[in-house]
C-alpha cells in the first residue's frame, strides 16, 4: 500500500449539498457538547474575590457533515471517545444537538417533537451494542417483538401481529416457538438476533447500528454480521454502522467516515480508504492492522495522546500528533475537501500536496 501519492484535490470548493441528491440522511455542521459543571449553584466559584460562573463542557462532536446514501452501509470508525456513539444517538433523536441540522428523506428531523418524530421512528431503527441491557428482562420475546408493532400499527389485529412476530423471528434464525421465553434464557448472540428482530419488525428502511457485534464472542460475531448483511440485501436497508474494528469495516462498509476528536477527517469508499488512505490519522489507523502482504506500510506510531475534548486544540484537532503539521495547521481548522476520486479529506497537508 503506497501511502504517498499525487494530490487529487479538485479545484472546486465543495458545497455543503454536493452529495445530497441521493442522500437518505444528511447531517450538517452537527455539534454536541455535554456540560460538566452541574446546575447553576454548582457552577459558581470565587475568582479574584468575585463570585463568577464557571462552565465546562465536553465537546463530543464539533461540526460533523455526513451524507448517507440510500442502500449503502456507511461505517463510522475512530478510537474510543471520538464521538461515534454521540453521532448515532443524535441522529436517532436520543440526544438533542447543540447546533446543526439533521434531515431524513429531505425533511428536517432534529427539531421535531416526540409525536412528530413517531413516523420517522418506524422508518429509522437502532441496534445497540449490549444485547444484555437492550432487552427488557420482564418481557417475553413475543412481548418484546409485539411492542413496536402495536406502537406503529395500532390498527393490526392480534393474529396479524403474531404472524409478523413469527416471520421476523424466523428471518433472524430464532425458532418462532421460543416466543414465550425470556431474554435471560438466550445466549448473547441469540439476544442480539432478537434485538435485530425487534428493529426489523416494523420494516424500517434505515438502521443505526452502534457497535452491534463488539460485545459478542468472537466466534459469534461473523454470524451476526452476516445476518445484518443479509438483511440489508433482502430488505434494501441503509446502515449507519458504528465500529472501532477496521476488519469489520472492510467486510461490511460501502463507505467509511473516519472520526478524530469529534470531527470527520476523511470519508471514502471502503476500497479507496484501505488502498489509499489520505489523512495522516487514517494512515496511522490502517498501519496498525496486521497484514500478510510484504509491501505493508510500517506501523506509524503517533506521538502523544488524544487531547481532552474539554479543551479542544486550536486549528486542526489532530495537529499535536501529526508528523506533517505546520503553522497553518495550528491556527486554521481544515474542512473536508473533495478529491478527484470522490474521497473527502480535511487536511492542510493533503491540500498543499505536502504528503
Ligand atoms: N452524557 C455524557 N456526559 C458527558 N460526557 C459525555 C456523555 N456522553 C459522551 N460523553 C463524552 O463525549 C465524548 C464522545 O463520547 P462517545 O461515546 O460518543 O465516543 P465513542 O467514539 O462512541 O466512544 P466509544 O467507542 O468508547 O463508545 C467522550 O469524551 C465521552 O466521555
Amino acid at each position: 500500500m503506497n501511502l504517498k501519492g499525487a494530490n487529487l484535490e479538485s479545484a472546486e470548493t465543495p458545497t455543503q449539498n454536493e452529495e445530497s441528491a441521493d442522500s437518505l440522511l444528511q447531517i450538517r455542521n452537527l455539534k454536541k457538547r455535554f456540560s460538566l459543571s452541574g446546575d447553576f449553584l454548582e457552577q459558581l466559584r470565587f475568582k479574584g474575590g468575585k463570585l463568577v460562573r464557571h462552565r465546562e463542557y465536553v465537546h463530543a462532536i464539533n461540526g460533523v457533515n455526513l451524507d448517507i446514501k440510500r442502500g449503502e452501509a456507511l461505517c463510522v470508525v475512530g478510537e474510543s471517545g471520538c464521538g461515534k456513539s454521540t453521532v448515532a444517538r443524535t441522529v436517532m433523536g436520543l440526544l438533542t444537538p447543540t447546533e446543526g441540522e439533521i434531515s431524513y428523506a429531505g425533511q428536517r428531523i432534529d427539531n421535531l417533537s416526540s409525536r412528530e418524530l413517531l413516523p420517522f421512528r418506524k422508518r429509522m431503527q437502532m441496534i445497540f451494542q449490549n444485547p444484555y441491557a437492550s432487552l427488557n428482562p420482564r418481557m417475553t420475546i413475543q412481548q418484546t417483538l409485539e411492542e413496536p408493532l402495536r406502537l406503529h400499527h395500532p390498527d393490526w389485529n392480534r393474529l396479524k401481529v403474531q404472524e409478523k412476530v413469527q416471520e421476523v423471528m424466523s428471518s433472524v434464525g430464532i425458532d418462532p416457538d421460543w416466543g414465550k421465553r425470556f431474554g435471560h434464557e438466550f445466549s448473547g448472540g441469540q439476544r442480539q438476533r432478537i434485538a435485530i428482530a425487534r428493529a426489523l419488525a416494523v420494516d424500517p428502511e434505515f438502521i443505526v447500528a452502534d457497535e452491534p457485534i463488539s460485545a459478542l464472542d468472537v466466534s459469534i460475531q461473523a454470524q451476526v454480521l452476516n445476518l445484518l448483511m443479509d438483511a440489508q440485501r433482502d430488505r434494501n436497508l441503509t446502515y449507519l454502522f458504528i465500529t472501532h474494528d477496521l476488519a469489520v469495516v472492510e467486510h461490511f462498509g460501502t463507505r467509511v467516515a473516519v472520526m478524530y476528536l469529534g470531527t470527520v477527517c476523511e470519508i471514502a469508499t471502503t476500497a479507496t480508504l484501505f488502498n489509499k488512505p489520505r489523512h495522516p490519522y487514517t494512515q496511522a489507523l490502517l498501519s496498525a492492522i496486521p497484514r500478510l502482504e510484504d509491501d505493508r506500510p510500517q506501523h506509524i506510531r503517533l506521538k502523544g495522546e488524544v487531547p481532552t475534548p474539554v479543551n479542544l486544540p486550536s486549528g486542526c484537532v489532530f495537529h499535536g500528533r501529526c508528523p506533517y503539521a505546520n503553522a497553518r495547521c495550528r491556527q486554521e481548522t481544515p474542512t473536508l475537501v473533495t478529491q478527484l476520486d470522490g474521497t473527502r479529506v480535511a487536511c492542510h497537508a493533503v491540500e498543499e500536496d505536502r504528503l
